[in-house]
């Protein structure tokens, strides 16, 4: 599979080049010894330790789903009614703990009744070794439903109703309140048939995610400076450049990943993650020289629609809040301009009519009894 290289949380150095390589030996030294200590506090199948217990329940561990670098997700059965879920654990050897975090993101998302989110059923602690979550079981994410099609191509009727999902998936985030700050096809999937969720698009992972609004403030202010937050492939200009994102950058990179989605190949595919300035240089071109946009679109048949939606997030401000339905309606000119209907298949599912939720618009921004 071709790897989406990363490239998260890092600050740029200026230190020389023998420095800079003892301290990258060092520091793979302690990711190591981290790691080591992290997957020994996960459960140990292997050694009869298949039941997990909540106050709530006991779920039996079936298959690993995942690893990051929080620790595992594992595919659960709950004792109580044999239902599926998945179980993300961390580790308390994790130097940033971000489960508890994930969790308060969670339960907010499923205040709003979003069709976007896996619902939150359950969450505990086995002491002194892991925290845990138990979370709808989703299927597929977008990368890999993508590299498994021929040419690694979608259809353009698929590319665009994926675009319209995740575009509302991130706008009900940012409606109660916190930023993505890591929009990318992995950190998005499709739902599980045996629960006719299969054209459902969920947002996961909100380890990168931010608390923007608090009580009476829409947005806080921007720090002067901060370290680099994203994936390079999908990162706004803003997170380049190391300034505070704000709601418009979530919705610039899901453009990059919408792009991407739609030919394929962004034109810094074959770029290092660590590659930041380069590929900064091509995001800025295709603002720069419009044949480096039409080269991209034209065969497409999205262009106008594109373009218009990258313009006008340029057009953009820290403080703004974007124009969520604005960019919707450009998906649905762009829908409409290539003959894709309403219901018309998507490629993970040919043999039926396409049944996933239709965008809303009309959306309030900010949903102030979340804050
Ligand atoms: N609700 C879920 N249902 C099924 N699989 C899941 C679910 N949540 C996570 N996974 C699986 O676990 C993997 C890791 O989970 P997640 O993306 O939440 O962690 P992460 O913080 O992104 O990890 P990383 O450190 O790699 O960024 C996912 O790629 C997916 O394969």
């Amino acid at each position: 599979m071709e790897p989406i290289e990363e490239s998260k949380d890092t600050k740029k150095s200026g230190k020389g080049n023998s420095e800079k390589r003892k301290l990258e030996a060092n520091k793979e030294l302690e990711r190591e010894r981290t790691k080591n200590l992290q997957n020994s506090d996960m459960p140990k199948t292997d050694k009869g330790e298949t039941h997990i217990e909540s106050s709530k329940g006991v779920y039996e561990i079936k298959d690993q789903l995942g690893q990051g670098s929080f620790g595992a997700v594992f595919m659960v059965k709950r004792e109580s009614d044999r239902k599926h879920f998945a179980m993300k654990c961390e580790s308390i050897h994790v130097k940033k703990q971000i489960l508890a975090h994930e969790a308060r993101v969670l339960i907010a998302l499923n205040m709003l009744n979003s069709v976007h989110f896996a619902e939150l059923v359950d969450l505990g602690k086995l002491k002194n070794r892991f925290a845990f979550i138990v979370l709808k079981l989703v299927g597929m994410n977008l990368w890999d439903i993508r590299i498994r099609l021929p040419n690694r191509k979608y259809t353009l009727n698929t590319a665009l109703k994926i675009g319209e999902q995740t575009l509302e998936g991130i706008r009900d985030l940012h409606r109660v309140g916190f930023l993505h700050r890591d929009i990318k096809p992995p950190n998005f999937a499709i739902g599980r048939e045996e629960d006719s969720t299969h054209h459902i698009i969920y947002v996961l992972d909100f380890g990168l995610s931010r608390k923007i609004c608090s009580k009476g403030v829409d947005l806080r202010s921007p720090r002067t400076t901060c370290a680099f937050r994203g994936t390079t492939r999908y990162a706004a200009l803003a997170a380049h450049d190391m300034r505070e994102q704000s709601r418009k950058d979530d919705i610039e990179s899901w453009w990059y990943m919408f792009a991407e989605g739609i030919v394929s190949d962004l034109p810094w595919k074959t770029f290092k993650g660590t590659d930041r300035d380069g590929v900064k240089a091509e995001k800025k071109k295709l603002r720069d020289d419009k044949n480096a946009m039409k080269n991209l679109f034209t065969n497409f048949g999205c262009y106008d629609q594109m373009s218009a939606i990258l313009t006008y997030l340029d057009s953009l401000s820290y403080q703004n809040i974007p124009d969520y339905d604005y960019v919707y309606n450009q998906i649905i000119s762009a829908a409409q301009a290539n003959g894709c209907s309403d219901n018309k298949s998507v490629d993970w599912d040919k043999s039926v009519d396409y049944k996933g939720p239709k965008y809303k618009t009309g959306e309030a921004y900010i949903v102030k009894q979340l804050q």
